[in-house]
């Protein structure tokens, strides 16, 4: 299978240097002319992954017709512009989704935008604990690979697994972009807690609570709980909420520290997408009448809308209930 990659951020980039690793051709499309031009003359993308001699196989290419000799597009751009990418690329080739978050105004998860955006492509979703510049450094790494057709999931099981890059299948694909959507909110919680000196008890309650809101909200929109449980769920979660490695859990950091969202948030080039996804998941749990209280201290935090230890407060002050 001739593999392309849409979008060549940290992830899409280490997504093409696994592809590429052994000597297959692999064209990656970026947006930034700079960026085409880095990876095919010097190996390399300084912008967004410092540091990582790239693969000789990986071609990049800033027009997307470039990719009408694909049978396989791995799509990584940032969630909120998937849709306008997903509907550049060729129609009918199987879309590999691998961006995390809930667009904005629809609520609609990304397997549902794409199959919008592209209604004749074939669709998959690989989610899953994956810092991006462990994969591109070979280091071992297992993902969930969901789809609703068995068959083209193994087939891009066997395109994409290497000895220490291991997927494991999976039919539920609402599942595991949930649990990559929510996990990305909750790091920044667990970063607010590291920022705020809070402790490491809190940490874990942060992870054990925001797993149940992930859980009450995954089932609410037919998500499984094995799932959620899983790699692209539970695994991620603890990856996340564990390191500043994590660009969602430094975001946290950063605000636990008392500075302000719009300082932190102001010419990112580098998306955390929890900053996205916070307000449209709060909108989408209430409108199902899910409580995400964890998710509503986030938004809080991410409006100004009170200061932290008030956050906190009330996040504490909560009725005691079972567990
Ligand atoms: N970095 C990581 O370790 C992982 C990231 N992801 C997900 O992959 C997705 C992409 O993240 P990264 O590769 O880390 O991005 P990044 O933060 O490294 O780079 C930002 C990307 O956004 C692109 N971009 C900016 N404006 C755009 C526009 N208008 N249209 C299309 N693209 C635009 C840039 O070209 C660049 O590729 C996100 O949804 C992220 O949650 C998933 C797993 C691991
Ligand atoms: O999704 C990721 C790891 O699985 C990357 O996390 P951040 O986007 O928080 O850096």
């Amino acid at each position: 299978m001739k593999a392309g990659v849409i979008g060549a951020g940290a992830w899409g980039t280490a997504l093409a240097q696994l592809l590429a690793a052994d000597g297959a051709h692999v064209r990656l499309w970026a947006l930034e002319p700079e960026v085409v031009e880095a990876v095919n003359r010097d190996r390399a993308n300084p912008l967004y992954l410092p540091d990582i001699p790239l693969n000789a196989g990986i071609e990049a290419t800033s027009d997307m017709a470039d990719m009408a000799d694909r049978d396989l597009l791995l799509v990584v751009c940032p969630a909120q512009h998937l849709r306008s990418v997903v509907a550049q690329a060729p129609a009918g080739v199987p879309l590999i989704l691998c961006s995390k978050g809930i667009e904005a105004g629809t609520h609609l998860l990304m397997s549902e935008v794409a199959a919008q955006a592209q209604p004749q492509s074939p669709i998959a979703v690989l989610s899953g604990p994956t810092f991006a510049s462990e994969v591109a450094k070979g280091l071992p790494t297992a993902i969930t690979l969901a789809c609703a057709d068995a068959a083209l999931a193994a087939r891009i099981a066997a395109r994409i697994a290497r000895p220490a890059f291991r997927p494991y299948l999976s039919d539920d694909v609402i599942g595991a972009e949930i649990g990559g959507a929510v996990k990305n909110v909750l790091a920044i919680a667990c970063g607010v807690a590291e920022g705020a000196g809070l402790g490491l008890n809190a940490r874990a309650a942060l992870i054990s609570r925001g797993f149940a809101e992930m859980t009450r909200f995954g089932l609410a929109r037919g998500a499984r709980a094995e799932t959620l449980a899983g790699l692209s769920g539970l695994g991620d979660l603890v990856l996340t909420c564990s390191s500043t490695n994590s660009r969602n859990f430094s975001l946290g950091k950063g605000l636990g520290e008392g500075q302000p969202a719009a300082a932190l948030l102001a010419h990112r080039r580098t998306v955390a997408e929890g900053a996205f996804t916070a307000p449209v998941l709060r909108e989408a749990a209430r409108a199902s009448g899910v409580e995400m209280p964890v998710v509503e201290a986030v938004c809080a935090l991410l409006e100004d809308a009170a200061p932290l230890p008030q956050v906190i407060d009330a996040l504490l002050a909560r009725p005691i209930r079972a567990e």
